[in-house]
């Protein structure tokens, strides 16, 4: 696109894209784009969370607008094969990629833990600990391990795909199969730290590199990817809800502006950020805001009847943009090391 940044460009249409917005360190893709082009994007964070930052990446729009398609993508019958199918969105992929670079460190080094909830009218609900009615059974979390990288993202995939059906959805009049509540695929990676003494070291020693301690043992490095399908934003008046779904359909909007606030108070620099206004931005906490990189997959419809949705949409992710990243807090120190190795040799 040519332009200023932040213009929108508005073109004639019935029924087709029309709506496109100059930006800066943004992509944007079309229906054209597969699964795969738009996985690219996410592909460098999975490095940077093993290199001991929170990650999340979400998909926000209105409702109908692709947030399921882009986060899970297309669902398969087969469970065990959903992983290398090309229909697949983020969370099967990014699920792969993550155990095939755990599976090209040490064995044994890193562990994952996975969590999957649903805010649903701001309460939070272990999807892991509900039986296949929905009632719960106890609370459950399931510790992957990782023996090698293909299995264990399939067990991934087989939890997710058994508890999708237990999310909440409702036909409204934009959308047959509405999702009601945030969907949130955590999964927690715990890496042992290796033993300092037996990096390489270059020598001669460069004097800007002190010898680790052989007494020093670090601690674990826990990090956090949350993979967020939110709900719709919807206006009420065109989606025709009423009722209990009226309810569910303010408790989603209202938590989506409360997500809204958070970033914006991490735009001004406040000093209070209002994290706890949401279930969604408590259960986000760590993953947005500090040194902790996030991803926002905006989801735009492309008719000219939802422009005030998709402009709404792309002044969400105007501000998301202009959240600046805190100094790298929780590097691995391992890493940190035999980078200022590389750099002396
Ligand atoms: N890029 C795409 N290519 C093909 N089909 C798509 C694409 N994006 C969305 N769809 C289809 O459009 C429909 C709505 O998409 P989806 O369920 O992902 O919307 P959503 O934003 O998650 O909606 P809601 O917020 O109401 O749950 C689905 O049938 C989906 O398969």
């Amino acid at each position: 696109f040519t332009g200023r940044e932040g213009e929108v460009q508005r073109g004639a249409g019935e029924e087709e894209a029309f709506v496109s917005v100059i930006c800066l360190n943004c992509r944007v893709y079309g229906p054209e784009d597969s699964q795969e082009t738009v996985f690219e994007e996410v592909n460098p964070l999975l490095t940077s969370l093993l290199d001991g930052y929170n990650v999340c990446i979400m998909a926000y729009g209105q409702t109908g607008s692709g947030k399921t398609h882009t986060m899970i993508g297309s669902q398969s019958e087969d469970p065990t094969a959903a992983v290398q199918d090309s229909h697949q969105g983020i969370i099967p992929k990014a699920a792969n990629e993550l155990f095939k670079l755990i599976s090209e460190k040490p064995a044994d080094s890193h562990t994952v833990e996975m969590s999957v909830v649903e805010v649903y009218n701001n309460e939070v609900l272990d999807l892991l600990a509900r039986d296949e009615g929905g009632a719960t059974v106890g609370v459950k979390r399931e510790v992957i391990t990782t023996s090698t990288g293909t299995t264990t993202a399939v067990k991934v995939m087989q939890l997710i795909n058994s508890v999708l059906k237990l999310r909440s959805h409702c036909p409204t009049l934009v959308h047959m199969d509405s999702s009601r509540s945030h969907f949130i695929v955590t999964l927690t990676v715990t890496s042992k730290s290796p033993d300092l003494r037996l990096l390489p070291v270059p020598l001669p020693l460069p004097l800007t590199m002190p010898l680790p301690r052989p007494s020093i043992t670090q601690p674990p490095l826990k990090t956090k990817l949350q993979l967020v399908d939110l709900a719709g934003s919807e206006c009420v008046g065109m989606s025709g809800v009423t009722g209990a779904v009226l309810w569910e359909s303010s408790c989603i909007n209202r938590s989506l502006s409360a997500l809204s606030d958070v970033l914006g108070a991490l735009v001004e620099r406040r000093p209070h950020v209002p994290y706890r206004n949401s279930k969604l931005t408590h259960l986000l906490q760590d993953a947005i805001g500090g040194d902790a990189k996030l991803l926002i997959m905006l989801c735009v419809s492309p008719t000219q009847r939802f422009l005030t949705e998709s402009l709404q949409s792309l002044g969400f992710g105007a501000r998301a943009r202009q959240v600046q990243r805190e100094p790298p807090r929780r590097k691995n120190t391992a890493l940190k090391m035999k980078r200022r190795t590389r750099l002396s040799d």
